[in-house]
């Protein structure tokens, strides 16, 4: 005879589990990456190395949206080129007479190893269309010769949520320490495209930017679009549109939304400087890539002990 006190009831029979995103961690010491999926296939991968994003697929995880140089170092012996990286506490080469002077292009986040924080994403059914992924850098985890160039007392929470909607990417500033610091801050995303000929960007029409190909000094775009026909390295500022679109064709094929950040630097190497750049390949990807990197850029954010900023970007995929 059955014993039907083993039958699970009604009430505590598993409802039909809705699929939950799923979070693995692979690899060792710098090579450490953190890969999430949703149920619908789409997927991020990070590297803790500069906590940067090298993967991220939409589509159903059919579209890679992000170039990455095939000769990228991913080992943690030099920035990765591609994906996502983080650039702070200062864009570009550091001015002489201020804070940053002694660091790096583009300062340490992008080289330092950060911490995996966890996941956040709802087990609820609604929510499996989302999962959140925090990176923490703190400055008690920075090399030594960081710490000594940048001798302030940090903490970065970098946040990646993965979405059907699109990948958004915030960074939260705090100043955990007793001195005022200025900073910059910016993600320097490489977005994937098909033929840079055919690529066209809107939504920075009438605003100034400082054009470092040409003289840097400022100009302002007149044409609702940019073409990209050669090198080009523009510091747009103070953009008063939160949206930038890249579009292939003239169809719609990134939407990149500002959220607190208020500049936008497009950069595409093009044929010369790709070939002197040693970690670039293949020679000719600087066709299949564009640079729309949001941040804020131009002068700093100042933080008082104890306060915070945070901002960043939703990129959609539109396909
Ligand atoms: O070679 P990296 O240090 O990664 O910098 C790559 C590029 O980053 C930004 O887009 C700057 O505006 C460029 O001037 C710089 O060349």
């Amino acid at each position: 005879m059955a014993n039907r006190s083993n039958r699970p009831s009604a009430l505590n029979a598993p409802s039909a589990a809705a699929p939950s995103p799923e979070v693995d961690i692979s690899g060792t010491g710098a090579s450490s990456k953190v890969t999430a999926r949703l149920p619908s296939g789409e997927s991020v991968e990070v590297l803790l190395y500069g906590a940067t994003v090298i993967s991220w697929k939409s589509d159903g995880g059919k579209v890679e949206n992000l170039w990455v140089s095939d000769a990228a170092k991913l080992d943690g012996t030099k920035a990765v080129r591609g994906g996502i990286p983080v650039v702070f506490p200062v864009f570009g080469p550091p001015p002489k007479d201020h804070a940053t002077s002694a660091l790096p292009q583009h300062g340490f986040a992008r080289t330092s190893r950060w911490e995996f924080l966890g996941k956040s994403s709802s087990e609820d059914a609604l929510d499996a269309s989302s999962v959140k992924l925090d990176f923490g850098l703190y400055s008690s985890n920075l090399s030594d010769e960081a710490k000594k160039a940048w001798p302030y007392d940090f903490g970065l929470v970098y946040s990646v949520t993965l979405s059907k909607e699109g990948l958004q990417t915030v960074v939260n500033v705090r100043n955990e320490g007793t001195k005022v610091f200025e900073f910059q801050l910016l993600l320097h995303t490489y977005l994937r495209v098909k033929d840079i000929s055919k690529t066209t960007v809107t939504g920075l029409a009438g605003v100034p930017y400082v054009d470092k190909v040409l003289d840097a000094t400022t100009h302002t775009q007149s044409s609702p679009t940019l073409s990209i026909t050669g090198e080009v390295d523009r510091v747009y500022a103070s953009i008063p549109q939160d949206t930038t679109t890249v579009l292939e064709d003239g169809k719609p094929r990134f939407d990149v939304v500002r959220d607190n950040v208020d500049d936008t630097v497009v950069w595409n190497p093009w044929k010369e400087k790709a070939a002197a750049l040693s970690d670039f390949e293949p020679k000719d990807g600087f066709q299949q890539l564009l640079c729309v990197e949001v941040g804020s850029v131009q002068g700093w954010q100042k933080l008082e002990a104890g306060d915070g900023f945070e901002g960043g970007q939703l990129i959609k995929s539109l396909l």
